[in-house]
């Protein structure tokens, strides 16, 4: 049997005794033999590195490898008719019996039988996570307990769920929400926290649970792994402490930085454009807005796969498993750029239509208002107060506490006086490090800001980072090629301020500022009587 990987300090007497398990063969029952099992539980614990072993169909160790500690070197399989009956089991030396995303996009890329991780904690056995490709190439998971895993059938359990891959089983479980730890450089000394507390927010809108975080300060030259080399094995020791499996950095990486991180911590990798795109992949609603953010998600990524024949599967693309919109994740290059080709015409397609309603907009002569502000400002609230103060009823959505809860722009024609009546957007939210793909991908969108009249910028007086919210809307604004437009500064959710001169401070540095509150009902008369004015 073929043993590679990282074999530095290892024994050769302890070579042997891996060597020794492949004289066991597997029952064509069982998930693995039992004194393969003991021996690989034995050797993880005492070189503390993952271990991982092939069965061939008829249950013969063909192949093993050794890792580091946290991630192990899948062996380069010939061929997919060879891989297709292998399974893959390989141990978890921190004691998580828990498939990693990585494992997941193996099993699916590999075209494996099935893939098992084992917990192996202190020598002991703490459990199994195995999956199974079924007929449809989606993965069908199973946990066992140290006390029931040998009750079980692997053949008839595959068997059954290969091409039944919706029956119940009593063993069966969903794989958990991620865990996700956090990254940052620092650059100036107090910013950096604030930076984090949006990321975790992100991060929690995503629908994953933040684990812990590292923050580093940013060095002049920036070295290949991002991060120093102690920091790194700090980073690894804390990703296995707190069991995290992606690994989300707040600045954008280069794609070296980001293999070596990989390979570093064996987890997935995210960077904060990529986990802004995640949500609004999972927000997008309309045809428009999935195409754009596919493509805006093909366009982050198409630059960290190199060179030929390399598949996006390594890197996941999102949170779960999910990958760009439609797309399967072992998308080539070729392929990647044919499909981007394809999305461009077919958003070209849905933006003509839109054009012709703007078109007719225009034609009406109303004064055209728009929305802008920070994410979670209040700017779809304003929208609905507007058109229920107004007398409409209002259909829009209730506005909810997470970022990004608008993504599709809704326009509503608004009769606030006999004598005005305007055209108001509403529009995504801006954030800070807004990423540009992003930002072109959705310029469609932000149209009704470029060609609005006059602006209400929605800020949220009460957040700790309003002014520097306040300068990133601008900066957007002035990206958009904006900044001339007439802006009406709406300082809300006083309810949630106590420090009059706070919001009397702020008020000073923005222009045409109206405290109020929307969450209150306050009327916003204010609002439109500035806005009277400036139409004049
Ligand atoms: N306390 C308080 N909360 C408010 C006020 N106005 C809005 N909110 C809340 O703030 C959250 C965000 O409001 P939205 O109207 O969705 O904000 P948005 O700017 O449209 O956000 P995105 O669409 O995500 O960009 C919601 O939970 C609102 O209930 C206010 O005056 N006071
Ligand atoms: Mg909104």
């Amino acid at each position: 049997m073929e043993i590679s990987g990282d074999l530095s300090g290892i024994k050769a007497s302890q070579l042997r005794d891996l060597k020794k398990l492949s004289e066991y063969q597997t029952g064509r029952d069982d998930l693995i033999h039992p004194e393969i099992l003991s021996g690989l539980i034995r050797l993880t614990q005492l070189w503390n590195r993952e271990i991982c072993i092939y069965l061939s169909r008829s249950g013969l160790l063909i192949a093993s490898a050794v890792g580091k500690h946290a991630t192990v070197t899948l062996l380069p399989l010939k061929g997919r008719s060879q891989s297709k009956h292998l399974r893959c089991l390989h141990t978890h030396p921190n004691g998580v019996p828990r498939l990693s995303s990585l494992d997941f996009s193996a099993l699916t890329s590999l075209k494996l039988e099935s893939m098992t991780a084992i917990g192996v904690l202190r020598g002991e056995l703490t459990g199994f996570q195995l999956a199974y490709l079924t007929s449809d190439g989606s993965p069908y998971v199973v946990d066992l307990k140290p006390d029931n895993w040998n009750k079980f059938n692997y053949f008839e359990s595959q068997q059954e769920h290969y091409h039944n891959h919706n029956s119940q089983i009593k063993l069966e479980s969903k794989p958990d929400k991620e865990r996700a730890f956090l990254l940052a450089l620092q650059d100036g000394e107090q910013e950096v926290s604030e930076n984090l507390e949006e990321l975790a927010e992100l991060a929690d809108t995503a629908g994953v649970e933040v684990v812990g975080q590292l923050v580093q300060p940013r060095r002049s030259s920036q070295s290949r792994s991002f991060i120093g080399s102690g920091k790194l094995e700090e980073l690894v020791h804390r990703i296995q402490e707190t069991r995290a499996d992606v690994l989300i950095s707040d600045d954008e990486l280069s794609p070296s930085q980001l293999r070596t991180l990989e390979m570093e911590t064996g987890l997935k990798i995210l960077d904060r454009t990529g986990l802004i795109l995640d949500i609004f992949a999972q927000r997008a609603h309309s045809r428009e807005g999935k195409l754009q953010v596919e493509l805006a998600q093909l366009k982050h990524l198409l630059p960290y796969l190199t060179g030929q024949g390399q598949t996006l599967s390594r890197l996941g693309g999102g949170i779960g498993s999910r990958g760009p919109g439609e797309t399967k994740l072992e998308l080539d290059r070729r392929r990647m750029r044919q499909r981007i080709n394809l999305l461009d015409k077919e958003l070209k397609l849905v933006l003509q239509h839109r054009e012709i309603q703007r078109r007719q907009r225009a034609k009406s002569g109303l004064p055209m208002i728009a929305l802008v502000g920070y994410t979670n400002a209040g700017k779809t609230t304003f929208m609905k107060n507007a058109m229920e103060q107004a007398g409409f009823r209002s259909d829009i959505p209730s506005g909810e506490n997470k970022l990004f809860a608008t993504l599709d722009p809704i326009v509503r024609r608004i009769k606030l006086t006999p004598s005005l009546e305007i055209l108001l957007s509403d529009t995504v939210g801006f954030i800070r490090k807004l990423p540009t793909q992003l930002l072109k991908a959705f310029l469609a969108t932000l149209e009704e800001v470029q060609q609005a009249d006059i602006l209400i910028h929605v800020l949220d007086v009460s957040h700790p980072q309003a002014l520097q919210q306040a300068e990133t809307v601008h900066e957007i604004l002035g990206q958009l090629e904006c900044h001339d437009k007439p802006v009406i500064t709406l300082l809300n959710k006083v309810d949630k301020v106590h420090d009059d001169e706070e919001i009397s401070r702020i008020a000073q540095l923005l222009p045409y500022s109206i405290p109020l509150s929307l969450k209150r009902g306050d009327s916003l008369a204010p609002i439109w009587n500035v806005l009277e004015s400036l139409l004049e």
